[in-house]
């Protein structure tokens, strides 16, 4: 049986990260273990545009929320990475850190090292950057750009729209705080216009080295633990390998399979609990009832505006029109056009609306005096607490968002289960706005529900709109957004009386007084999940609701450690991969003995 020094279970964004930079350690011999398959030569990897083409195939964990009382009982479909790369190799591409204020709160609830001023050192190391301009910052593995597109008058309007109701662009755009309309990078190459994510960033200069091995096709099905009295090591792992159940030995296991499934292996092998656990038949070996919980996610709603026929949009794309599909590959070998970029480049976090005015401090203060109180707060007692004061200052300064709005030049719409929906029959174009509630208090859990490992052995309930601060402050967003279609110079490339989404459509306008209960049904109604799952191994103390200490070592196992988006205890205030890059970095540091 082969023994490592590290064994990491799941080789996704973080997972790949950790693999290149302890191999730089050539003395340490380094084994990942991926559930999914190796799709680094597969175009829909590498061309930007192409990663939908990977949803519901097998790169896809394929998941499901149960029904959701908050979306009226609607139950959300949603995609996880299952390949070489994991979500990093289909995710949307936006490269979005996180702010200040988010991080410095991860190291108030207690954990030294990880507040802003040292996370964003481990951030800085991941990315390069390459500016409009040509010039470059940093010197990560991940390439960073922009859309080269000149003549794209899109962003201009957004910026001045925004910057005609007082927000202009503050702060630096990607590198650190921001309020007001951003440029948002996407992780592509400069070069050559393909995504560039830890599958190729990270893996390739890593890939040849001789203590790196690299099993994909291999799910693991749990850890495995020895012990001593109430000492409990982990000794290793077990997989499946072409059908057969094999074990790896290591001095130290590294888990990074992601919110969803590292909670999961979890609690197959026995760590989660306890009640739980005895009731499904799984041996209790660590009994943390936290394990699954702090589930975080951003709920995610839009609205779509026709906009005036030469107004230039990718509708005759995403309507599979033969002419715009031809032109849209012949601007791709330029390094242009709809294939070449996210398309969601144009983007505003944007405070609570009104917050600048007397009133809107006062109804703001009013909203969080109601609803935050200790019957809604739920779980933990005193996470609550320190999650609603984080809350509580984000809401109530002009310089934080709580809002993330995403322009996109075309339909943009969700089906009722979560999926994106074509545009409507026609040859109408559009204009879209998705909105992220940046900060929700809503927060759900993930457990399995049998000992036997299947695809159904897992209830997924992010409990949306649980908190019902979260529809107040959504609803107040999604009115502001119908604003700004009526602000110019946007509201002149919009059709006036033109068509909108057929949801919005039937709900009407969501200005006028009765507006704002008409803007919570549409949402119950129209939200989704986003695919920015974080929390339910949380980096906290025990008693707050932990699962991992600040060294990100399970509590009860020291030498057993995970290292992905569940260990983030309060979400991004955006996109999470820049901020699950900057945990993998910061983690390798940890684990190297750097910090
Ligand atoms: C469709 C989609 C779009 C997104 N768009 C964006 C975006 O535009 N911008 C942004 O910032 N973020 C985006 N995200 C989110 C971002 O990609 C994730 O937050 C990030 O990749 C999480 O990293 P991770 O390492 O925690 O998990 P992952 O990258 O998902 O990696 C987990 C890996 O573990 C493997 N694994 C799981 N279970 C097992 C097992 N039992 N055995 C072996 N291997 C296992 C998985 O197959 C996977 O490869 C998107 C996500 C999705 C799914």
């Amino acid at each position: 049986m082969a023994s490592y020094d590290y064994i990491i279970v799941g080789g996704g964004l973080a997972g790949l990260v950790l693999a290149a930079r302890l191999t730089e350690d050539s003395s340490k011999r380094v084994l990942v273990l991926e559930a999914g398959e190796d799709l680094t030569a597969d175009a829909r990897t590498s061309v930007p545009a192409m990663w939908p083409t990977l949803l519901n195939t097998d790169a896809d964990w394929q998941f499901k929320t149960v029904p959701q009382p908050g979306f009226n009982n609607r139950q959300i479909s949603f995609p996880q990475g299952k390949l070489l790369g994991g979500s990093s190799g289909l995710n949307g591409l936006s490269f979005t850190p996180s702010s200040k204020a988010n991080v410095d709160a991860w190291a108030k609830l207690g954990n030294p090292g990880w507040d802003w001023a040292s996370f964003s050192k481990s951030l800085a190391k991941s990315y390069t950057l390459t500016t409009a301009a040509g010039t470059t910052a940093g010197d990560g593995p991940l390439q960073l750009s922009f859309p080269k597109d000149t003549d794209n008058s899109w962003p201009k309007i957004w910026q001045q729209t925004l910057g005609g109701l007082g927000f202009r662009q503050s702060g630096e755009s990607y590198t650190q705080q921001s309020t007001g309309p951003v440029t948002v990078a996407d992780s592509i190459h400069p070069a050559s216009k393909t995504r560039s994510y830890a599958g190729n960033a990270y893996l390739e200069p890593a890939r040849s080295r001789e203590n790196l091995t690299i099993v994909t096709g291999a799910p693991v099905s749990k850890i495995v633990f020895a012990k001593d009295g109430s000492a409990v090591t982990a000794e290793g792992v077990q997989y499946v390998k072409d059908g057969e159940t094999q074990t790896a030995t290591g001095k130290e296991i590294i888990l990074t399979a992601g919110a969803i499934n590292s909670p999961r292996i979890l609690e197959h092998s026995g760590v989660g609990d306890a009640k739980l656990l005895a009731k499904l038949g799984v041996d209790v070996v660590i009994d943390n009832p936290n394990v699954g919980e702090n589930l975080q996610n951003h709920p995610m709603a839009g609205l779509s505006f026709e906009a005036v026929e030469d107004a230039k949009t990718i509708d005759g794309l995403a309507r599979q029109d033969p002419a715009a599909l031809q032109a849209a590959m012949a601007a791709y070998a330029q390094q242009l056009g709809p294939f070449a970029s996210s398309g969601t480049n144009n983007a505003a976090q944007l405070p609570f609306p009104g917050i600048q005015t007397a009133e809107g401090k006062a109804e703001v203060e009013a909203l969080i005096a109601k609803y935050i109180t200790g019957a809604n707060n739920g779980g933990n007692a005193a996470f609550a607490e320190a999650q609603a004061e984080f809350v509580r200052s984000i809401l109530t300064s002009p310089e934080e968002a709580s809002g993330y709005y995403i322009s996109f030049s075309g339909f943009a719409s969700f089906n009722p289960d979560g999926t994106m929906a074509a545009p409507p029959p026609g040859d109408e174009k559009y204009f879209s706005v998705a909105l992220l509630l940046t900060h929700p208090l809503s927060r759900g859990s993930v457990h399995i529900n049998s000992a036997s490992q299947s695809p159904t052995d897992l209830t997924i309930d992010p409990q949306y709109f649980s908190h019902p601060l979260d529809l107040e402050i959504l609803a107040r967003h999604l009115r502001f957004v119908e604003s700004l279609a009526s602000a110019e110079p946007l509201a002149s490339h919009l059709k006036a009386g033109g068509k909108r989404n057929p949801a919005a459509q039937s709900a009407g306008t969501f200005s006028a007084d009765s507006g704002l209960e008409k803007a919570k049904e549409y949402l119950r109604q129209t939200t989704v999940g986003a695919h920015h799952f974080t929390g339910t191994c949380s980096m906290m103390p025990k008693d707050l609701g932990g699962v991992v200490d600040a060294q990100l070592r399970l509590y009860g196992c020291p030498n057993l450690r995970v290292a992905d988006a569940s260990i983030i205890p309060l979400t991004p205030r955006a996109n999470p991969q820049a901020t699950v890059y900057g945990v993998a970095e910061h983690a390798a540091s940890i684990i190297k003995g750097g910090l």
